[in-house]
């Protein structure tokens, strides 16, 4: 919205190009309309402004009603496509034509709401005789341009009444539902794809001034609103060249596997110039749509309700939702129901859990499933992976910084993520990479709850509930003095052990919901004979390559929806023929020394992997359901 003296400048302005159209200000108006039919094929060209603007139309409606005004839609030439009206203001409009079909460009009309929003390309109120015509200064019009998402006009949406009767608040109406209309234009861009709402404050999501950005499955740009652009700091244009991953350094797989865990709580994103962002997002897959309401494995997967796509939840998942994610977790694998017995016990309790497993156990989604079960659950679950940052960044990253702490620190600074979980959980995946001399601040976090930012200021007080997770042996780490042991007695009030994906006993019941999970509008299941094949393998990659596994064998099943082993990817079907010649994760353990740890393992099946793929980092990868950046961590 224009401050006045924006507006009186943007008026002054409107009159100079009224003059220069050649408009006799005091004669009688071109109130010419279009014909029927070519209203007809504007309507038409209109079709997409329409369907979205309509319904809030009538919302703007609903709120002006019984004030001698009308709403209006026109088209980007200023055609009016569109009207809603008082009857008392239908005849004053019918004398001015403000109607069905008529122009209300600057050309036709000179200075006047929609034609002067269209010119200056801003929400404008014109009004009495700020119009250049006499015949129209019986108006007040407020008019706001609504943006396509390419930058351009695409249409005007207008409230105009009598100007005796001038309500204050209309141009905010106005503004605010002309935003709404962009904001649902921008997601119709991604039918099948990834939209993610984002803003620099929490709160601020699911309000009008949050950025949305969508993107194709594979992450490819597809469209973003003015308020993304304005967040960004980055045209619709420039956004082109983007991907999900270089805007904010996250692959489309990893957004699938953060709605698979229990509590997908908000996702936090940074941009490239490291300004943090907290964001939800819709993911619409075929007929899969899933987004930030809770979503546990193997429940059905929340269908968004939007005008376009409107899918009641289903009884027997509402119910679903009910049951704690702990609870949910357990598929009766006596292993896992030992662990979720424990930790249902000491879930009132801030008692700091350390979790431990081999990569892809789950440890992750379990920290989620604490945390939604614990009394914090409506605070925020920050996970931090000491192992995928740089040991330069873990400790601005963990405790904040003051503005100006160091060289390339933002302005502002950064309260850091503890600070981030305060009230709630923060999870420290993979604590046995974290640097000493950061062991040795954690301690004192732990020790005086408060956290000391980089660069000085004052301690600031914070209550988190800590769960760590390792695939290492922290006890050898000690022993080596590469983990201190009085951070280990900190951590580990509560020490449980994931069972590997080999050990479990589960595996019918747990691949039963993962199917479900993944598409509830057909049935899958698992012929008996690949059954046996998953119970025989040893799955070094453990959930995280059974969840790979199925997801592309699901895509290559038939009509019947049955897993057969023709639908299995030949390195696994290799893998199981290899295995079955010598188990490898049993051999592997077996040639190993009977101290080795579970790292000693797992590189030991990763080196196991690169052999039978010629040393080919991709395929092993695939084969071990990892990353190729986790292979050359691991090795490294
Ligand atoms: N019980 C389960 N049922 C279904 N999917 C699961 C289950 N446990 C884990 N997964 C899936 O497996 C993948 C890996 O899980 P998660 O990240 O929690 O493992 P992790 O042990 O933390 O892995 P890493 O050690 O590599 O960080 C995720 O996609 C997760 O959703």
């Amino acid at each position: 919205m224009l401050a006045s003296e924006e507006r009186e400048a943007a008026i002054k302005r409107a009159h100079g190009r009224s003059a220069g159209y050649g408009l006799d200000a005091a004669g009688v108006p071109d109130v010419s309309r279009l014909s029927t039919s070519a209203l007809g094929s504007v309507i038409a060209q209109s079709q997409a402004l329409h369907k979205y603007a309509l319904p809030v139309v009538e919302l703007l409606y609903e709120q002006i009603a019984g004030t001698r005004n009308m709403v209006i839609l026109s088209d980007a030439q200023g055609v009016v496509t569109y009207t809603l009206s008082d009857d008392d203001f239908a005849e004053q409009a019918e004398r001015v034509a403000l109607a069905l079909g008529t122009i209300w460009s600057e050309q036709r009309r000179g200075t006047n709401g929609i034609g002067t929003a269209i010119a200056e390309g801003v929400p404008i109120l014109v009004h009495g005789d700020d119009h250049y015509l006499h015949a129209n200064r019986i108006l007040s019009c407020s008019a706001a341009p609504i943006f396509n998402t390419d930058g351009a006009v695409g249409g005007v949406l207008a409230v105009a009444g009598d100007c005796q009767w001038l309500q204050r608040h209309t141009m905010a109406l106005v503004r605010i539902s002309a935003q709404k209309i962009e904001n649902q234009l921008c997601c119709a861009h991604c039918q099948t794809g990834i939209t993610l709402h984002f803003h620099r404050r929490p709160e601020f999501i699911g309000s009008l001034v949050e950025g949305i950005i969508c993107f194709t499955p594979e992450g490819r740009f597809l469209s973003a609103s003015r308020c993304a652009q304005a967040l960004i700091g980055l045209s619709s244009h420039a956004l082109g060249v983007h991907t999900m991953s270089s805007l904010f350094d996250i692959a489309p797989s990893f957004l699938l596997d953060h709605y698979r865990t229990a509590a997908p709580g908000l996702l936090q994103l940074r941009l490239p110039d490291g300004v943090p962002l907290y964001a939800s997002a819709s993911v619409r897959l075929g007929r899969s749509t899933f987004d930030n309401a809770t979503v546990a494995p193997g429940e059905s997967l929340t269908q968004r309700k939007t005008a376009a796509h409107s899918t009641p939840p289903r009884p027997n998942a509402e119910a679903s939702r009910q049951l704690s994610s702990l609870r949910y977790l357990n598929t009766g694998d006596p292993q896992m129901s030992a662990i979720i017995a424990k930790l249902t016990k000491i879930k009132h309790s801030d008692i700091p859990i350390l979790i431990a497993g081999e990569t892809g156990t789950g440890k992750e989604l379990l920290a989620q499933a604490i945390h939604k079960d614990s009394p914090r659950a409506g605070a925020p679950f920050v996970a931090v992976n000491c192992a995928s940052l740089p040991e330069t960044l873990i400790e601005s990253e963990l405790f904040g910084y003051e503005d100006g702490a160091f060289t390339g620190a933002r302005k502002n600074g950064n309260i850091g993520r503890i600070r981030q979980a305060n009230g709630g959980t923060l999870f420290l995946d993979e604590i046995g990479d974290m640097p000493l001399n950061l062991q040795a601040r954690l301690l004192r976090v732990l020790q005086e709850r408060t956290v000391m930012p980089l660069g000085g200021g004052k301690p600031v007080p914070v209550n988190v509930a800590l769960i760590c997770a390792t695939h290492r042996n922290l006890r050898d780490m000690i022993a080596k003095g590469a983990f201190r042991e009085d951070l280990y007695y900190r951590l580990n009030g509560l020490v449980v052990k994931l069972p590997p994906l080999r050990e479990r006993t589960d595996l019918d019941v747990v691949i039963k919901k993962m199917l479900y999970a993944e598409e509830q509008s057909r049935r899958y299941s698992v012929a008996s004979c690949v059954m046996q094949q998953f119970k025989q393998y040893n799955w070094p990659g453990n959930f995280r390559q059974l969840t790979n596994l199925l997801r592309t064998a699901m895509a290559m099943t038939a009509e019947d929806g049955e897993i057969r082993l023709e639908h299995l990817p030949d390195d696994f079907l290799d893998d199981v023929r290899n295995m079955k010649k010598a188990s490898a994760a049993p051999a592997v353990a077996a040639a190993l020394p009977a101290n080795a740890t579970l790292g000693d393992v797992e590189l030991s099946v990763i080196q196991k992997a690169l052999e039978a793929h010629g040393h080919n980092v991709s395929a092993a990868a695939r084969a071990l359901g990892i990353s190729r950046n986790t292979i050359y961590r691991k090795l490294g």
